[in-house]
C-alpha cells in the first residue's frame, strides 16, 4: 500500500496550508522530514522541516494520528505550513524523495475512510457535498447525509430485507412438510410496507437533488421585454448584453442567486418569436427547451405591450411559473389583471419597483421546490435508481407471493435479495468496486 500525500487545504497564496500524508510510511516521512520521533499523537508540536540534503523546507506545526483513530484509520501525518507554491513544491519533492510516497490521486483519502469502514458512500458522497456547498440549505443537506442520516435509512430497510429473507428461506426449506404460511404470511406484510416506505421517500419532488444541483428557473418571454435586463438586475451585474433591438439575446446566459438557501440557476434566454433569421431561430429553440425542462419559468411580459391573449403562452405558463408585466414605469397594469389565469406581479427594472416581491415570490417557489425537509432525502440519481430498483423488485416479490409452493416462494426470495443487493449498492455494503471509480475520482485533490 502506498503512502500518500496532498495539499488538504486550498491552493494558492496563504497564510497556512495544510498538508496530509497516510499510510504505512507516514511516520517514518514524518520523522525523516522533522529530524525527530513522531511527537504524541494528536498533539501539535512545532518542527523545523528539512529535505533529504538537510535543506529547510519551511517550519510549521506537525500533528500524528496513529492507526486506526485517524481520518482514512491509516497512520495519518499532518503539517501545517505556510500557504505558497514553493514552499509547496518543495515539500512535495522532499515527499516524492521518500519511499513508498506519492501525490495522492482526486478523492484517495476519503476512498481509503471508505474501505477501512470509517464512513459509507453516502457518508463519502456528503462530505464531498459539503466541501462544495454554497448555500445554507446545501451545507444543512450534506451535513445530514455526512453524519450517516441516509445511510441509517438505507441500511435499516437492507437489514429488514435480510430478515424476511432469512424468513422465506427456512420457509423454503420446511414448504414440502406443508408447514409454510404462517411464517410466510406476516413476512409478505412487511415487504409491503417496506416497499411503500421506498415508493414515498421516491416521491420527493426530487427535493435533494435540486437543493444539490440548484433549482433551474427560465426567463422567458416576448422579444425586448426586458428579460436580460431582469437577469442583470438579478444577478446585480452587467451579464447580458441589454439593447433596445428586439432579438438581442440568442445564446443561454446562466447565474447562480442564493434564495433564502436554495441555488437558483435562472437562465436568460432570447425572445420567443418567429425570425427568419438562423443564429435567432436556434436562440429560439434553445429558449423553448429551457421553457420545458427548467423547474420554474419566469414569463416576462411588457406593460406597455401586454399581449392581447394567452394563447400562445401555453407551454410558458405550466406550472411552476411566475408571471411579471416589466416597464410598469411606462404603463399601469389594468385592475385585477390575470395573464392565463395566473396573478402578474408588476415590475420595472428601470425603477426597481417589485423586484422584492419578486425575490419573495421566487423563495417562496424555492423553498417548494427544493428546501431540505428535515428528513434524510435522496440528493442523487443514483440513491434514486437503486431505491427504486429495490422497490420495484419488492412489487414483483408481491406479484408471485400469491402463487404456492415452494416455486414461488423461491421467486419471492430471489426479488427480496435483489432489493436488499440493489439498497446495500447505495451504501457501499455490497460489492460495487464498479462505481467506486465513478464516486471518488469527482472528489477534489487532498479529500
Ligand atoms: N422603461 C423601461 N425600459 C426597460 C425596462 N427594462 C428594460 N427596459 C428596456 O427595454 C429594452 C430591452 O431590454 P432587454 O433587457 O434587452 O430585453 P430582452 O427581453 O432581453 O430582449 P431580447 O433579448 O431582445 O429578447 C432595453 O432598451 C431596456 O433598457 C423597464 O423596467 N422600464
Ligand atoms: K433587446
Ligand atoms: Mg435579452
Amino acid at each position: 500500500m502506498d503512502t500518500i500525500f496532498a495539499l488538504a487545504s486550498g491552493s494558492g497564496t496563504a497564510g497556512v496550508a495544510v498538508y496530509r500524508l497516510s499510510g504505512p510510511a507516514a511516520r517514518a516521512a514524518l520523522e525523516a522530514l522533522t529530524g525527530r520521533a513522531a511527537p504524541p499523537p494528536r498533539q501539535a508540536v512545532l518542527r523545523r522541516l528539512r529535505d533529504r540534503d538537510g535543506g529547510e523546507i519551511d517550519r510549521g506545526l506537525v500533528l500524528w494520528f496513529p492507526a486506526p483513530a485517524s481520518f482514512t484509520g491509516e497512520d495519518v501525518a499532518e503539517l501545517h505550513l505556510h500557504g505558497g507554491r514553493a514552499v509547496r513544491a518543495a515539500l512535495y519533492r522532499a515527499l516524492q524523495a521518500l519511499p513508498g510516497c506519492r501525490p495522492a490521486e482526486a478523492g484517495e483519502f476519503t476512498r481509503r475512510a471508505f474501505e477501512n469502514g470509517l464512513l459509507d458512500l453516502t457518508q463519502a458522497e456528503g462530505l464531498a457535498d459539503l466541501v462544495a456547498a454554497e448555500t445554507e440549505g446545501q451545507r444543512r443537506q450534506a451535513l445530514r447525509q455526512m453524519g450517516g442520516a441516509l445511510a441509517a435509512l438505507y441500511e435499516g430497510w437492507r437489514a429488514e430485507l435480510v430478515d424476511c429473507l432469512a424468513l422465506l428461506e427456512s420457509d423454503i426449506d420446511f414448504t414440502d412438510e406443508d408447514l409454510p404460511d404462517d411464517v410466510s404470511a406476516p413476512v409478505f406484510g412487511r415487504l409491503a410496507d417496506l416497499a411503500a416506505a421506498m415508493r414515498s421517500h421516491l416521491a420527493d419532488g426530487h427535493r435533494g437533488e435540486r437543493l444539490r444541483e440548484g433549482v433551474r428557473v427560465a426567463i422567458v418571454g416576448p422579444p425586448n421585454v426586458g428579460k436580460s435586463s431582469l437577469l442583470n438586475a438579478l444577478a446585480r451585474r452587467e451579464v447580458a448584453i441589454v439593447t433596445d433591438i428586439a432579438g438581442t439575446t440568442r445564446d443561454v446566459l446562466e447565474v447562480v442567486l442564493d434564495l433564502d438557501g436554495v441555488p437558483a440557476v435562472v437562465a436568460d434566454t432570447a425572445g420567443l418569436r418567429c425570425s427568419s433569421d438562423a443564429v435567432e431561430q436556434e436562440g429560439v429553440r434553445r429558449a423553448m427547451a429551457r421553457a420545458t425542462a427548467d423547474d420554474v419559468r419566469l414569463l416576462v411580459l411588457d406593460s406597455s405591450a401586454l399581449p392581447a391573449d394567452a394563447a400562445g403562452f401555453r407551454e410558458l405558463l405550466q406550472p411552476p411559473s411566475i408571471v411579471v408585466a416589466n416597464k410598469a414605469d411606462l404603463a399601469a397594469l389594468p385592475d385585477g389583471y390575470r395573464f392565463g389565469g395566473s396573478v402578474v406581479l408588476p415590475l420595472s427594472v428601470r425603477s426597481g419597483e417589485g423586484i422584492g416581491a419578486l425575490l419573495d415570490r421566487l423563495s417562496v417557489m424555492m423553498a417548494e421546490c427544493a428546501a431540505p425537509t428535515g428528513e434524510a432525502g435522496i440528493t442523487r440519481e443514483r440513491h434514486r435508481h437503486a431505491v427504486a430498483a429495490a422497490a420495484d423488485a419488492l412489487d414483483r416479490a408481491a406479484g408471485f407471493a400469491g402463487g404456492s409452493g415452494s416455486v414461488a416462494l423461491e421467486l419471492v426470495a430471489e426479488d427480496v435479495r435483489l432489493a436488499a443487493r440493489s439498497l446495500g449498492t447505495i451504501t457501499g455494503r455490497v460489492d460495487v468496486e464498479e462505481i467506486l471509480g465513478a464516486i471518488f475520482s469527482r472528489f477534489c485533490i487532498g479529500k
